[in-house]
């Protein structure tokens, strides 16, 4: 299928310019080059975390859809990122490692394996690249060394980067974020209260588990620094688009500006596009790993939750609006997942022979996508496709198989079967369930109801809530906790 097809302009929204723009590789023959904040490997991942990903990934598949080759690189930060976003408190990984007595290698291995996972099971496409910040020092200490004569002073703690140096300091924030300013911490002898570290030294007499030497002593480098130095050492500068979650619109994205543009030696940014997520939120605001009380993926899984109700929820939302996490959405976004399976599994029984995915519909899709990755306004285009009677079962299924290209729900294949899974801490087999459930059945025929409805309490005490007259037909969901 050839590109024409999917040719509707591209609009995204450029956080630099506030506004929606009209999107154009910067360099067609390098196809579009793409660089995403990726997690800091001291916990779980969570699913607000991973909405991030979700973001990054529809945007990949919109780019390949429409036919941009891409090289998307995702970063592991295993050092450098501090409790606070700005200079203060400990590295997030030494914390972590000392709560669990644990190598911090031991604790960025296993967080990584398990990101990892979240990534497979949200059906999200592999990067071309998944740069590991610790593979990458010497390369930080290099630009470091270039941009220090000009732009840097050494205090006790580290190097700093002075921002008065460079033009036009924190433009992405907007200068009303007063949020911001609260968050950046005060140290002794900086400059400005935005200069930043770019290489932390290890304090006197303290031996960090990651620690390297630098001309500036031994320590290791700021968060900051690993992303500038990560995505110009794969991308070039400029590259096309930079995305991370909102709150990097604040601190870390414009301290990667301001080192980007001492490398440079000029005003540019390093990125065309810097593309922000929204918030996923709980009754507490920001689902946040320092919080505590987190849901992670895992945790859905183990309730019995197919992971890509995850994904269909974070697609029902536009990426910039905030999205609103409950164990009723979700519940509800399991409900809708069942329901494009089941239909979709009713048109394969009908479909004949191979199909064609017709122009119109694609353009529908090409349509909503292209308006700044709307990906609420192309689920009810699928919703009448899958209805469309007059398009014939194989030529919907067909461009089913294009939707699924560029929403990863994976419509085409997945089954009654696999959505249909076990909460983890029951001892319930599935035959056993099925048992209980024709038990269940017999005792209603005979209107037995204290027995139906013991089947039904011991059910739910194993995670298995009962659904009477599903209008899916479907016999029992996991009981989730709201
Ligand atoms: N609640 C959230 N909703 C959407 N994106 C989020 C949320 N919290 C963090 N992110 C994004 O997740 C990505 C990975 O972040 P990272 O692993 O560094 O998180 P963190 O800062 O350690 O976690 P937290 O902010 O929860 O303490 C970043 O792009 C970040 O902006
Ligand atoms: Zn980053």
């Amino acid at each position: 299928m050839g590109v024409a097809m999917h040719d509707a302009p591209l609009t995204l929204y450029n956080s630099l310019s506030r506004s929606l723009e009209p999107f154009q590789p910067l360099d067609p023959a390098k196809g579009v080059r793409v660089y995403s904040c990726g997690p800091t490997v001291y916990n779980y991942a969570h699913l607000g975390n991973l909405r991030a990903y979700v973001f990054t990934d529809t945007l990949s598949r919109v780019l390949r859809w429409k036919g941009f080759p891409l090289t998307h690189i995702i970063n592991i930060t295993d050092v450098g990122h501090l409790t606070s976003d700005a200079d203060a408190g400990d590295d997030k990984m030494e914390a972590a490692a000392r709560a669990q007595a644990k190598s911090i290698w031991d604790i960025a291995a296993h967080y990584t394996a398990a990101f990892k996972q979240n990534i497979r099971d949200l059906n999200i496409a592999e990067p071309s690249k998944w740069s590991v910040a610790t593979d990458h020092i010497q390369q930080m200490i290099a630009f470091a060394e270039k941009i220090a004569p000009e732009h840097c002073y050494e205090l006790e703690s580290g190097l700093y980067f002075d921002v008065s140096t460079v033009p036009d300091y924190g433009r992405l924030a907007g200068a009303a974020d007063d949020a911001a300013e609260g968050r950046i911490d005060p140290v002794d002898g900086k400059r400005h209260p935005q200069d930043f570290a770019i290489w932390r030294k290890s304090p006197p007499g303290e031996q960090r588990q990651m620690e390297w030497d630098s001309p500036w002593g031994k320590g290791a480098p700021g968060w900051h620094l690993e992303c500038s130095v990560m995505s110009i050492q794969y991308l070039g500068a400029p590259f096309d688009i930079h995305t991370g979650g909102i709150d990097h619109r604040e601190i870390h994205h414009p301290n990667e500006i301001a080192q980007n543009q001492a490398y440079c030696g000029c005003g540019d940014t390093g990125a065309k596009f810097w593309m922000h997520n929204n918030f996923l939120v709980d009754r507490q605001g920001k689902m946040s790993k320092s919080k505590g009380g987190f849901t992670t993926l895992q945790s859905l899984i183990d309730a019995g939750v197919h992971p890509l109700a995850y994904r269909l929820l974070c697609l029902q939302a536009q990426y910039r609006s905030e999205l609103e996490f409950s164990a009723d959405n979700l519940a509800a976004a399991l409900t809708r997942l069942k329901r494009l399976v089941m239909t979709v599994t009713a048109l394969k029984a009908r479909a004949e022979g191979e199909g064609t995915a017709p122009a119109a519909w694609l353009e529908r899709l090409d349509a909503a996508v292209s308006d700044d990755l709307n990906t609420p306004k192309a689920l009810p285009v699928l919703d009448e496709l899958l209805a469309d009677k007059r398009t014939a079962p194989a030529d919907r299924l067909a461009a089913l198989a294009e939707f699924d290209k560029v929403l990863g729900l994976r419509l085409s294949e997945l089954t009654r079967e696999e959505l249909r899974m076990r909460p983890k801490d029951t001892t319930m087999t599935p035959e056993a369930i099925a048992d209980l459930l024709v038990e269940r059945k017999e005792a209603r025929v005979v209107k037995d109801f204290q027995r139906s409805d013991r089947i039904r309490d011991d059910l739910a005490a194993a995670g298995v809530e009962v659904m009477d007259g599903d209008p899916l037909g479907w016999d029992w969901k996991p009981a989730l906790q709201g």
